[in-house]
């Protein structure tokens, strides 16, 4: 991993490092050598976060990496980050990148915000029935290649939300026909009848948002077009 000292004039992907996956992320990002003039950082204070152009959240537990963001000063530098800077969820990650939650924690739960969806945390069930999922994703290199998504107590999309502040939804992908979650059927908020749990991942502006585990996976696809769509284009031609 490149080191502050080493950053200058690069640009920058923070990697969330409070709990969960963030090593299997720092891993994947290395492994697709991205240009030159790219590269990581762990991050775990706001000092961390603003040498950072670009963020990943790691899948985990979203209560926990939310609790120790709040002991660390961070949730609202995060909450700010979130309005206007590339950032990618993965599953603990999308769900706090979500404008609400349904199934949160007893007592309520503090989210980031920055995309416009609603999501079902454990939406699918309980650790026993986490499964694996080839997916078809629009934009990939070799995208005819089905990507493997590793869904572990992922949480399900219910709605997504047209809004005049954000950039318009693009999905990415959707889940075979046939998987059935376990959150109910959203009742559309925006006139949208179409049943939105099959989607798995979503791009809105600079925005991603995975429900499954691209970091658990050898396959660095996911982790390339998160820079080449996302990142990239900050960098000056
Ligand atoms: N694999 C995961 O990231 C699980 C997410 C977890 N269900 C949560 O609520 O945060």
């Amino acid at each position: 991993m490149i080191q502050v000292d080493h950053m200058e004039g690069k640009v920058v992907i923070g990697i969330l490092a409070l709990q969960g996956a963030f090593a299997e992320h720092q891993n994947a990002l290395q492994k697709i050598s991205p240009p030159r003039k790219v590269c990581s950082l762990l991050v775990r204070t706001p000092d961390d976060l603003a040498n950072c152009h670009a963020l990943v959240i790691p899948g985990g537990e979203s209560t926990t990496i939310a609790l120790l963001a709040r002991l660390a000063g961070l949730l609202d530098p995060l909450r700010e980050f979130a309005k206007t800077k590339p950032i990618w969820g993965t599953c603990a990650g999308a769900i706090l990148l979500a404008q609400s939650v349904q199934n949160a924690k007893k007592g309520g739960q503090e989210l980031l915000g920055g995309m416009s969806v609603t999501v079902a945390r454990n939406g699918w069930g309980s650790q026993v029935e986490s499964f694996e999922a080839p997916l078809l994703i629009e934009g990939l290199q070799d995208s005819q290649i089905p990507f493997i998504g590793v869904f572990i107590r992922a949480p399900v999309i219910q709605a997504l939300h047209s809004s005049s502040n954000h950039p318009p939804i693009q999905v990415i992908a959707r889940l075979p026909v046939g998987k059935v979650p376990k959150s109910e059927a959203h009742v559309s908020l925006d006139g949208d009848d179409v049943d939105p749990r099959r989607i798995v991942a979503i791009r809105q502006g600079n925005h991603l948002l995975t429900t499954f585990h691209p970091e658990l996976t050898k396959d660095g696809r996911f982790h390339e077009y998160f820079v080449r769509t996302c990142v990239l284009p900050l960098l000056p031609p």
